[in-house]
């Protein structure tokens, strides 16, 4: 992680004890640190694992697109003018040295390599055939792919900065890569409780981790790797500890510990590494105690730590709030939310916040835009039901909502 000088690192709260930053300011105030920082650790790595990562280098053609010329229909390679005499056939994936002469042809399947000769394909669907005689009306170079003709040998196709999506796997491997040099923030999790346990039933008093489950897919949909979830329990000593050893990341998620009880050590261990705390709480509901922070000074920078609160909706909300811009900035990716606003749609009751923007579990059902309920700080079934959060900034009248689509 990377910090700039020139980001305001005065945090703190106003002085009514509410937090500075609305809702849409911390949004841009964790994509805008997320730019600053930039992409995170450079890997090269395998294609499967590459997707959802940017190019570290510009991708270039280690080979030719089509790498030979090939037939792009089932039909017949022709050489000159008809008619032809057909002599045998081709496969794709079965190597020959076939020439043809004015006057030949040969049967080819759509892929196999065109022989040397021949200049264009004659669709069956346009070919008469009587034994070895071939009639039918041919354009020159018709339903041939000319070696080259879509990308040279060499030639760059895709800059640096390009997110890895499930085309660009497919691009690399057509054009013969096997591995690609991909930037990507790694994050490590640190979920910390005492109640928590992470399998099985809890008896009465624990409770099972349900932040930890979502983090990889959260993480994986701002283009960021999950490196590690470390469970810990609530003590001082323990969270400094944590946070010291997840310095290798770029971004430290930690799940709970965010709020004002005797066991939240959050806060405190942060000012006891000498944390600079840029969001500390935001202007919405469920999510306020959410906050960003960086470790590290102006020499030696250390990761971004995103604290979610404990309450796993308020946990998923707080990710929406600033972990996803977060890596959304720091790997380019556009930010597509909040998403598109729906006009006069949002349906049955729903009432805003007076002074915090809410953030409201939704379906969209055709044209309506459905409150889903089941949407408390500590229940996470209505954001299951949900395709999206409508946003309610303070005072809210409706029926217009803005929509941020949950990751799927
Ligand atoms: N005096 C105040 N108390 C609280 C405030 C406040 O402003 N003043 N804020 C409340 C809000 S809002 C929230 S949210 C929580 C945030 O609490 P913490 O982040 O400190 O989290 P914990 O106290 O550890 O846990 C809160 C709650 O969530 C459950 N939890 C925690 N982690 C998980 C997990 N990984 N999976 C499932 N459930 C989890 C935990 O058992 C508690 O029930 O503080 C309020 N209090
Ligand atoms: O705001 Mo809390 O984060 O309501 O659950």
């Amino acid at each position: 992680m990377r910090v700039h000088g020139d980001i305001d690192r005065s945090g703190g709260t106003t002085q009514d004890g509410r937090p500075p930053l609305s809702w849409a300011e911390a949004r841009a105030a964790a994509r805008d640190i997320g730019r600053r920082c930039g992409p995170g650790a450079r890997l090269r790595e395998p294609l499967a694992a590459a997707a959802g990562g940017v190019l570290a280098e510009d991708l270039r053609a280690r080979v030719a697109a089509p790498s030979y010329d090939a037939a792009a229909m089932d039909g017949y390679a022709v050489a000159g003018r008809g008619p032809w005499t057909v002599r045998g056939r081709v496969l794709a994936g079965r190597p020959h040295e076939i020439e043809l002469a004015p006057g030949q042809a040969v049967e080819i399947a759509t892929g196999a390599r065109v022989p040397e000769g021949a200049g264009s394909v004659l669709p069956y669907e346009w070919a008469e055939r009587d034994g070895d005689v071939l009639r039918g009306a041919v354009e020159p170079g018709r339903h041939v792919r000319r070696k080259g003709e879509e990308t040279a040998a060499g030639s760059r196709v895709l800059p640096a900065g390009t997110v890895v999506t499930p085309a660009v796997l497919g691009l690399a491997a057509s054009l013969a890569h096997d591995d690609l040099p991909v930037h990507r923030p790694r994050v490590r999790a640190v979920v910390s409780g005492d109640e928590l346990i992470s399998a099985g039933v809890p008896a009465p008093g624990a409770v099972r981790d349900a932040i930890g489950p979502m983090l990889a897919g959260l993480v994986a949909s701002g283009g960021g790797v999950l490196a590690g979830a470390r469970n810990v329990r609530d003590g001082f000593e323990t969270m400094v500890s944590a946070l010291a050893d997840a310095a290798d990341a770029s971004v430290v998620v930690v799940c709970g510990a965010s709020s004002a009880g005797p066991a939240d050590h959050l806060r405190g261990a942060l000012a006891e590494l000498g944390a600079s705390v840029l969001v500390d709480g935001v202007r919405c509901r469920p999510g306020h105690p959410q906050l960003l922070a960086f470790l590290g000074t102006e020499q030696e920078p250390g990761p971004v730590v995103v604290g979610l609160p404990g309450n796993p909706n308020a946990a998923l909300v707080a990710v929406l709030t600033l972990l996803l811009p977060l890596l959304r900035g720091m790997t380019g990716r556009p930010d597509r939310d909040p998403g598109r606003l729906v006009e006069g749609l949002l349906t049955g009751h729903v009432s805003a916040h007076e002074r915090d923007t809410r953030l409201v579990a939704v379906r969209v059902e055709g044209d309506r835009v459905v409150p889903v309920g089941h949407d408390r700080p500590a229940a996470l079934r209505g954001a299951a039901l949900a395709d999206a959060l409508a946003v309610l900034p303070p005072g809210w009248r409706g029926p217009e909502a803005e929509l941020l689509w949950l990751p799927g």
